[in-house]
C-alpha cells in the first residue's frame, strides 16, 4: 500500500485579481477552495490514476474537516491524527502572475506527533512512504529525518517531496525517489543552477550521494530523470497553465502510478512529467484522461 504523509496539510484558496493592486481593495473575480498539502495532493492523484492509498498526517478544526470530507467523496482512506488548533489556509492569488502564501499551521503536541510516528512504526516492508511538503515550525527541525530512519529500518521505500533544510536531511537516507525543482536542487547544494549542464551534474550528484531515483523539474522547460544507469531528459507539453498548485505532486504520483504498474523506469517518468502538465493545464490537479491525452507530446531522450 503506498502511504503518503502531509504535517502540514492546507486549505487551498485560489484567488483571481484582475489587475492587483497593492494597499488597495481588490474584488476577486473567481475563488476556488481545494484540500491541499503535498501529500494530500499526491493522494487525490494516485486516486485519480486508479492507485489506492492512505493519506496520513495532521490535521484539525474547521479547515480540517473540510479535508477529510473531501477525501471521503473522493474515496480516499484517511488516516489522520487530530491536533487542537485549525489547518492552515493557504492563498494562491493569480492575477497575472501566481502569488502565494503559505500559513505557518498549528501547533503539534508532542503527544499528537508520537500518535503519528506509532502509524509510520506500523508499516511493513511492502508499503511506500511518501513524505511531502514543509515542516510545520512546532514539529523538531529533525521528525522526518526520525521518520525515515524508521522506516528505512523496517524496509520501506521512502519517496520525499519538500524544500529547505528539510531535503538535505533525506539524502543520507537513501531514499527511492526525490523531486526537487530546479530551485530547490540549487538549495540543496548552496549554489545557483544557471543552466541545463549545472542541472546534470548537481542531479546526477545526488544519485552519487545514494538517492535511487532522481526528478528535477523544469516547470514549462521539461524535467531531467536520474538513477544509476540513466539520464534522461522529456521535454513539457505547451498549453494554458491554469493552476500549477500541485502540479510537482502530480509528478510524484504520476511517476508512482505508472513504476508500479509496469516496473518501466522510461515510461514512468514519462507518465510523470504528463501528469504534472496535465494539472498545470486545469483548475484542480489532473484526470487520467487529461494525462493520458498529453502523454504522447512528452519526448524522452537520453542524455
Ligand atoms: N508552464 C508549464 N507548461 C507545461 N507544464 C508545466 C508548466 N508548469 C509546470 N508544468 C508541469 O508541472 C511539472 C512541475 O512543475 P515545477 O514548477 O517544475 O514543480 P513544482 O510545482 O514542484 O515547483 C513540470 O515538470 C511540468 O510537467
Ligand atoms: O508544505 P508547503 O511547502 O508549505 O507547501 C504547501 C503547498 O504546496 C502544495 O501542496 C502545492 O505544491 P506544488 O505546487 O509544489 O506541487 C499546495 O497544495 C500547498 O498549499
Amino acid at each position: 500500500m503506498i502511504y503518503t504523509c502531509t504535517l502540514n496539510p492546507s486549505v487551498d484558496y485560489i484567488v483571481e485579481v484582475e489587475h492587483f493592486r497593492v494597499g488597495e481593495l481588490n474584488r476577486a473575480t473567481k475563488t476556488a477552495i481545494f484540500p491541499g498539502g503535498k501529500g494530500i495532493n499526491v493522494s487525490r492523484v494516485l486516486k485519480r490514476l486508479g492507485v489506492d492509498n492512505t493519506a496520513f498526517g495532521f490535521i484539525g478544526g474547521f479547515t480540517g474537516q473540510f479535508i477529510e470530507s473531501e477525501l471521503k467523496k473522493e474515496e480516499i482512506h484517511a488516516d489522520f491524527v487530530k491536533v487542537n488548533g485549525d489547518t492552515r489556509i493557504n492563498i494562491k492569488l493569480k492575477s497575472g502572475e501566481e502569488t502565494e502564501i503559505n500559513g505557518q499551521g498549528p501547533a503539534i503536541l508532542s503527544e499528537h506527533q508520537d500518535e503519528l510516528m506509532n502509524k509510520i512504526q506500523a508499516l511493513s516492508q511492502e508499503d511506500i512512504l511518501v513524505l511531502a511538503g514543509s515542516i510545520p515550525p512546532s514539529i523538531p527541525a529533525d521528525f522526518y529525518n526520525q521518520m525515515v530512519a524508521t522506516s528505512k529500518r523496517n524496509g520501506i521505500k521512502v519517496v520525499v517531496d519538500t524544500s529547505g533544510p528539510a531535503l538535505k536531511q533525506f539524502i543520507q537516507h537513501h531514499p527511492f525517489l526525490m523531486k526537487p525543482n530546479h530551485h530547490e536542487l540549487g538549495e540543496l547544494f548552496d549554489t545557483e543552477i544557471s543552466s541545463k549542464n549545472d542541472i546534470i551534474s548537481y542531479g546526477y550528484k545526488l544519485v552519487e550521494l545514494g538517492v535511487e531515483n532522481v526528478i528535477v523539474s523544469m516547470a514549462g522547460d521539461g524535467a531531467f530523470f536520474f538513477n544509476k544507469g540513466k539520464i534522461l531528459f522529456a521535454t513539457a507539453p505547451k498549453g494554458i497553465v491554469k493552476n500549477s498548485v500541485g502540479a510537482g505532486d502530480s509528478m510524484v504520483a504520476g511517476f508512482l502510478a505508472a513504476y508500479f504498474n509496469e516496473q518501466d523506469i522510461e515510461k514512468a517518468f514519462q507518465y510523470s512529467v504528463a501528469a504534472g502538465s496535465a494539472t498545470a493545464f486545469s483548475e484542480d490537479l489532473c484526470t487520467k484522461d487529461k494525462v493520458e491525452q498529453l502523454l504522447s507530446e512528452v519526448k524522452v531522450t537520453q542524455v
